[in-house]
Order: structure tokens, then sequence, then C-alpha cells
């Protein structure tokens, strides 16, 4: 049998359109057995054994302990007792600790089918209210956080910076020559004038400024520690809560509906989200309008107010007197290169500031423990060569408090130095992914942080450049008893004007 040139060209084609495509599937299948065989046998690995349990009492477990001690101090005795991986047990539920980068990939990286919000975050729901966060399926909520990610894109966050800048410099003409002011209660206040005009523009700041600030301060306060277990027990703080929640949903309903019936575009987060669409081309309702909105507000509010306020104690302590006169210099300088001008291309030279700020909430993170739910067990490995099993079902936390003060990580980790961020030092940096984790990271990194640092940095660079300030109170307490802690009572500054502007030279 003799083939011709063009039927052996065919027959090559027929043989590689069989055997390619037979081969490829032959490989993916072998491949994808492999690593199923190879996650099995991790996860039976013989070196594997389930985390250290902490001491506590038969049924309550560590209750006691907390009572006396408080959850910070419960979670480093266990740290430096048991090592970086460690279980918890506080009455029904245990609550493994991963404590370190080299611990930490899977919590951050995992896959949301593996490692879960749903489970550990249903206790918010009655603060964000329904139609978003976490009363809504996972890929609604994905494409919610999307919306924002939209807002805080870098052409947006230029258009943001002008109007904190302006809302900023308005707000400190009410103080006077020289004065004393509770720090902690101007910057309340001031952030959400800030935040609330970046969000929703003028409307509704003239009518509910007071009162929305309030409502935040009581949502705040109802998602306390018990909280996270008991969501709704009946104690005066969720009453609170709800009443707040109630209240707040009826003011920004009011705005939705006004901005939606003005029919006017305004170049602000709630007209970006109300142009926003879901994939399958679906507008927001109004009930996911309000609930975003709030939640970006609860997002922001506390975590920014707060960090502005441990800036103000940190650099105004007697010990960090160098750091507060290198922001100052540096202020000197920007104002000495743009006069006056201050707006998003000046604020990303203030890296004295940034690094301040940086450094304050890698020792006051607002957000002071991350949760997820083990949907799947996994293995980990510390950096001492021991091999754990985290049990599917298990609740699993990244406690940041304690993640970003590693002697390990960070040199002298207790000492507020913002001079470890430098080029050259990056102490975050070196010590691999997931060493510093204020806006958390990995699959749900904040998607605010730019915004947060430059709401802050406009307020901190004004105060600098137009008061010479001493704190008179001592330098605060952290208040435990919220799930996101901030400074504890009054922090009382006294002011002085001064003029740094080139024109008054
Ligand atoms: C100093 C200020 C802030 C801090 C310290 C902070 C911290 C964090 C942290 C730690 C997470 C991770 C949560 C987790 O992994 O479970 C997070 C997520 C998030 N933050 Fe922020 N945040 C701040 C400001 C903001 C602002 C201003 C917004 C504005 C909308 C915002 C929106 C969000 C959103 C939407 C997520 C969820 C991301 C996701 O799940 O994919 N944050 N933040």
């Amino acid at each position: 049998l003799v083939l011709s040139h063009t039927d052996m060209e065919l027959a090559t084609v027929n043989w590689v359109a069989y055997v390619v495509p037979i081969a490829v599937t032959t490989t993916i299948i072998i491949s994808a057995m492999m690593a199923r065989r190879r996650r099995r046998r991790a996860e039976r690995s013989p070196c594997a054994r389930p985390p250290p349990v902490a001491a506590g009492a038969p049924l309550v477990g560590v209750l006691p302990w907390l009572l006396a001690k408080g959850p910070l101090q419960v979670i480093r005795d266990a740290h430096a007792e048991l090592g970086s991986v460690f279980t918890v047990r506080l009455l029904h539920r245990e609550v493994t600790f991963l404590v370190g980068p080299d611990v930490s990939s899977h919590f951050y990286q995992g896959l949301d089918s593996e490692v879960s919000q749903d489970e550990v975050s249903r206790f918010t729901i009655p603060t964000f209210g329904p139609g978003v966060a976490f009363d809504v399926d996972l890929a609604t909520r994905r494409e919610q956080i999307r919306f924002f990610g939209d807002a805080m894109k870098p052409a947006k966050l230029r258009t943001y910076a002008g109007l904190m800048v302006r809302e900023v410099e308005e707000y400190f003409t009410r103080w006077g020559e020289s004065g004393m002011v509770d720090l902690k209660q101007e910057l309340e206040l001031l952030v959400t004038l800030v935040a609330s005009r970046c969000l929703f523009g003028e409307e509704v700041r003239s009518k509910m400024l007071r009162e929305a600030a309030t409502h935040l301060r009581e949502l705040n306060d109802g998602m306390r520690l018990v909280t996270i277990l008991f969501p709704h027990l009946p104690i005066p703080a969720h009453r609170r809560r709800d009443r707040a929640r109630a209240r707040l949903g009826e003011i920004f309903s009011d705005m939705v509906r006004s901005r939606r019936e003005a029919g006017r575009p305004v170049d602000d987060m709630l007209q970006c989200l109300i142009d926003s669409r879901y994939k399958d081309g679906r507008a927001t309702t109004d009930t996911e309008l309000v609930g975003m909105l709030l939640s970006a507000l609860f997002a922001g509010q506390h975590t920014s107010s707060s960090t502005g306020t441990w800036t103000g104690a940190r650099l105004l302590a007697r010990a960090n007197a160098e750091h507060l006169r290198a922001a100052v210099r540096e202020q000197e300088r920007v104002v000495g290169r743009y006069g006056d001008r201050v707006d998003y291309e000046v604020l990303q030279e203030m890296e004295t500031l940034h690094r301040c700020i940086k450094e304050v909430l890698r020792l006051h993170p607002p957000a002071m423990m991350l949760l997820r739910h083990a949907r799947r067990s996994f293995t980990v490995r510390t950096r001492e060569g021991d091999e754990y099993e985290v049990p599917a079902g298990r609740t699993i936390a990244s406690p940041l408090l304690i993640h970003n003060r590693l002697p390990q990580v960070y040199r002298d980790p207790e000492r507020y130095e913002p001079g470890r961020f430098c080029p050259g030092r990056g102490e975050d940096g070196a010590g691999g992914a997931f060493s510093y984790t204020a806006f958390g990271g990995g699959r749900h990194a904040c998607v605010g942080e730019a915004f947060a640092y430059m709401q802050i940095k406009v307020i901190w660079s004004h105060l600098l450049r137009n008061f010479e300030m001493e704190m008179v109170s001592p330098f605060p307490e952290t208040d435990w008893n919220v799930v996101m802690p901030g400074p504890k009572g009054k922090v009382m500054l006294r002011y002085k004007r001064r003029n740094m502007s080139p024109t008054a030279k």
C-alpha cells in the first residue's frame, strides 16, 4: 500500500487530532489525582498532630482567665507557652490561633470554599443590615466589594483628596488661637464629616451629621466580644445598636431616594454605587445601597478616627519627641516646595507621616483579630518544623495584635519606631508576606487602605502645620470591651496656633 504525500499528511493530522487531546486529558487527570493524594497524605501526615490546647476550666474553658486578665493577656500567655499554633476553648467553641507569617498563608490566601468568613461573621448582620456583607451569598458579596474597589480607584481618590482638604480646613477654623480639646471626640466627628462628604456629598451633612456620628458610635459600641457568640443577647449595648441601625437606615433611605429623584449625577461614592452593575446587568437596590453606605461608613469611621487619635497620642508622647520633630520637618519641606497646596500628589510625598501612621497601626490595629471557619482540614508547619493538623469545622483566628509584634519580625517590637519601614530597613517586608496585617492581606485585604491613609494624612498634616500641641492627659489605655478596640477615655490636648505657610514668613 502506497500512501501519497497528501495522504500521509492527513494521516498525521488525524493521529495528532486523537492522540494529543487524549495525552493532555490523561496528564491533567493524573496530576489532579497525584495532587489529591499529596493533599490527603499531607492531611494524614504522621507528623501532624492536633494543635496544643491552652489550659482551661471544665465546661467553660478559658472564661475565668478571660474575665480576670482580658483577652489580650490570655492569648499572649498561650502564645508564650505553646508557640505559634494553639487552640483556646471558650464555652462550647474551640478557636485555633495562627500567629506569625510562617503559619498564616492558608488563613489569608486559602480559597473561600476552604477557609470561609461566613460562619464566623454572621454576628455583624444586625449591624450592617439586610442585603449586604454576610447577609448575602459569597458571589453577591464579592461583587459588592468590587463596587467599593471601583469607588477607591486613584482617579476617584484624587477627587476625594480635594473634598477631604476642604472639610478639614473648614473644621479647624472652629478652634481658637489656643485652647484645650478632647482629640478623640474631635476626630470622631471630623472623620464622620470627611467620610460622609466623600460618600454622599453635601445633602446629608447639614441635616444629620452629629446624629449620624452618635449612631455610628453606638453601632461600634454594640459590637462587643459577647456579640460574636450571642449577637442578639438582650443587653443595653445591643438594644442601642438596633435603634441606631434603624435610625441610620431611615436617614440613608431618604438620601438614596432623593438622590435618585434629583437625577443629577454627582461625583461621590454614593453615585458610584448607584451606577454600579452586577455581572448580570442588575442595578443595586435601595436596601443594598443603604447597607453599603452604612458598611463603608462603619468600616472606615471608627478605624480611621481611632488611628488618628493614636497617631496624636504616639507623636505627642514625650518619648517620641524625635518622631514628632521629623514629621514637622517634613511638613516644612513640603510647604517649602508646594506652598499651601495639599492634594493627592502632595500627600504621596509625606512619607515620614505615612510611616508614623503605619507604625501606629502596627501597634494599635483597630481590627485586633480576624476570624475564619475551616471548611476543610489543613496542615500548618511552624518555623521550628512542627506540623499541626487543624480539623474541618474549627474556628481559626489571626490575632493581629500579637502577629504584628513578633520579635522575629520586628526589632524591639513594643517600641514606636516608624523608621523600621524606611527603605533599606523594611522590616515588614523582610519577614515575608503577611508580616504586616493591619489591613488584612491576601484574598480579603482591605479595599479602603489608600482612602484611610489619605484621610489621616490630610488631618495630621493640617494639625502639624497649624498647631503646636501638647498631650495633657496620660497616654491612653485601650478599650478591650469592643470588637474594634480604640483609645479609652478622653485624650486631652492643649494647642496653640502657629503658621507654617510661606506667606506668613
Ligand atoms: C484605618 C482604617 C482601616 C483599617 C485598619 C481597616 C482594616 C481592615 C482589615 C483588617 C480588613 C480585613 C478583614 C478580614 O480579613 O477579615 C479589612 C477589610 C475591608 N475593609 Fe478595611 N480598614 C480600614 C478602612 C477601610 C475603609 C475606609 C473602607 C472603605 C470602604 C474599608 C473597607 C473594607 C472592605 C470592603 C473590606 C472587605 C474586603 C474583603 O473582604 O474582600 N476599610 N479592613
